[in-house]
């Protein structure tokens, strides 16, 4: 299904380029219950001791499953498209690894403006995304911190692409336990974003990072 868009500030209207676009009210209620199902399934797999005739079993109801499903697909790179109060209009991919509602890997972490101008999300992730034992993956929190460090760029008018990204792992990470995620725009030049994000465990830092995104060009 495809919407009109909307052209975030000198930028064109994502369709005239080829995007399809959906609106976050037009994923049914189903497909969000579906995603979280999966999610939970995606942990039970991963932690699973459950015998071999029953791991073929449920092998053949997930392919049966995967059949069903993939009858009617999404173009990968569909945008969806994010209304903030107040803000400009917003465009992430439906399936974004760290965010996308439809991404079942995707924890989701979902941003949003606080009362200090930064924007700020909860998150707590499941022994799927463990790196050392009982430690969030240090590859995870980097792709945590670069969504965030993105959509700060984005909520502020100038969505971009991380030209490079910089972490310091503090401490380690837990998981099972509520994360709250920060990110804000430090400064500009010309295309160049500046923007710094931190995530927090118990109001201690365990993990921060700066990035420097570049403002998406309009085409000629
Ligand atoms: C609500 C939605 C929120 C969505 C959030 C999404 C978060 C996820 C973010 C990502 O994961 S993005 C995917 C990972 N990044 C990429 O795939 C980017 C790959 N790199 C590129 O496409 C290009 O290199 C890039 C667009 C970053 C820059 O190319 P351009 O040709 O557009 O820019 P140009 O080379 O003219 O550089 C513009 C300025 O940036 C500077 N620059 C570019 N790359 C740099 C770099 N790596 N380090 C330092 N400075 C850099 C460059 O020197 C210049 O500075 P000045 O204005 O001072 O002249």
């Amino acid at each position: 299904m495809t919407v009109e868009a909307e052209p975030v500030a000198g930028l064109p209207d994502p369709t005239e380029y080829g995007f399809s676009v959906v609106r976050e009210s037009e994923i049914p209620r189903e497909h969000h219950d579906l995603v979280a199902r999966v999610r939970e399934l995606v942990d039970a797999v991963a932690h699973t001791q459950a015998e071999p005739a029953e791991l073929a079993a449920a092998e053949a109801t997930v392919a049966e499953l995967t059949e069903l499903l993939s009858r009617r697909r999404r173009d990968t790179g569909t945008l969806l498209l994010h209304r903030p109060p107040g803000g400009p209009p917003e465009y992430g991919t439906v399936t974004n690894l760290v965010a996308g509602p439809t991404n079942a890997v995707a924890p989701p972490l979902v941003m949003a403006p606080g009362a200090d101008g930064e924007l700020r999300g909860e998150v707590t992730l499941n022994g799927v995304y463990q790196g050392p034992p009982g430690i969030v993956h240090g590859g995870w929190l980097a792709a945590l911190l670069d969504q965030a460090l993105g959509a700060a760029a984005s909520a502020a008018g100038m969505p971009g692409l991380t030209a490079n990204l910089s972490v310091d792992y503090r401490r380690p990470t837990p998981l099972h336990a509520p994360l709250t995620v920060t990110s804000r725009v430090t400064g500009t030049e010309r295309r160049k974003v500046f923007v710094a994000a931190e995530i927090r465990h118990d109001g201690e830092v365990t993990a921060e990072g700066t990035a420097l995104m570049v403002r998406l060009a309009v085409p000629d």
